[in-house]
């Protein structure tokens, strides 16, 4: 049996302002840290120790699993970085407060940008302030892998790849791992792994900080998924309809 924990970041600045944030890189709130303090206590608790960690490069993944390795007295091992693994790309959404997007918009249209599987947000200008090709983290990137606002869909084709070339060769090769993220690339990853419906994605909602626990088979097939609870419980993931996963 292999074992993935997925841990969306603590509550972040943005969270607690209602903001739209996808590639914005905003911190952690006290209430992020505290949270993610209390992850890592339950997955000592649980004895779920970890080989090797990914996270994106998002401050607020990248400290979220910092706390959680230095909780577990895990500091020393090997982290891996990469942006494939960021937030959705909210396009020119990001930076706008998610009600009154809502209040100017209607509540459906948002609905479907936010949680719906192939609707992009209006995008950004490559010039834009909030544009990724102005951010030295993405150097070396070519510009048209850079998202200007992606859909669940568009943020699936870029997560899988990274999964697939290097999460899973970690995971076969007998390493437990654990993945710092964001909640629609881990839905993105969740909607592969689990081959769930584009129809029943929108309905899957990650809390911060609530470590998701993969137990895969030989082949990497889900066997089972549940989030952690305190003193050791575990909430199922039963999907609307199950469907068998998908090819890992
Ligand atoms: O703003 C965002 O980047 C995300 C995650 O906080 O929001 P949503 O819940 O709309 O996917």
């Amino acid at each position: 049996m292999h074992r993935l924990i997925l841990l969306r970041h603590g509550q972040s600045v943005w969270n607690a302002e209602d903001r739209f944030t996808g590639w914005t890189d905003v911190g952690l709130t006290d209430r992020g840290i505290a949270e993610t303090r209390q992850a890592a206590a339950l997955l000592k608790e649980a004895g779920m120790d970890v080989d090797i960690a990914f996270t994106s490069v998002l401050s607020r993944a990248i400290e979220t699993l910092h706390i959680v390795l230095r909780d577990m007295d895990r500091l020393w091992l090997p982290v891996h970085k990469h942006w494939r693994l960021n937030e959705r790309h909210y396009g020119a959404l990001q930076g706008l407060n998610k009600a009154e997007t809502a209040e100017r918009h209607g509540a459906d249209q948002v609905f479907q940008w936010r949680r719906s599987w192939d609707v992009p947000p209006p995008p950004i200008e490559p010039d834009d302030r909030r544009s990724a090709v102005i951010d030295r983290r993405y150097d070396g990137i070519a510009t048209s892998n850079l998202p200007r606002g992606e859909s669940l869909k568009d943020t699936t084709a870029r997560v899988v790849p990274y999964w697939t070339e290097t999460i899973s060769p970690a995971l076969r090769l007998g390493s437990r791992v654990l993945v710092s993220a964001h909640g629609n690339s881990l839905r993105a990853l969740v909607k592969h792994l689990d081959n769930v419906a584009d129809q029943d994605i929108p309905l899957f909602e990650i809390p911060t900080s609530r470590p998701l626990v993969y137990e895969l088979g030989a082949d990497l097939m889900p066997l089972r998924r549940y989030f952690l609870g305190e003193g050791g419980t575990v909430e199922e993931i039963t999907w609307p309809k199950p469907e068998p996963g998908a090819a890992a």
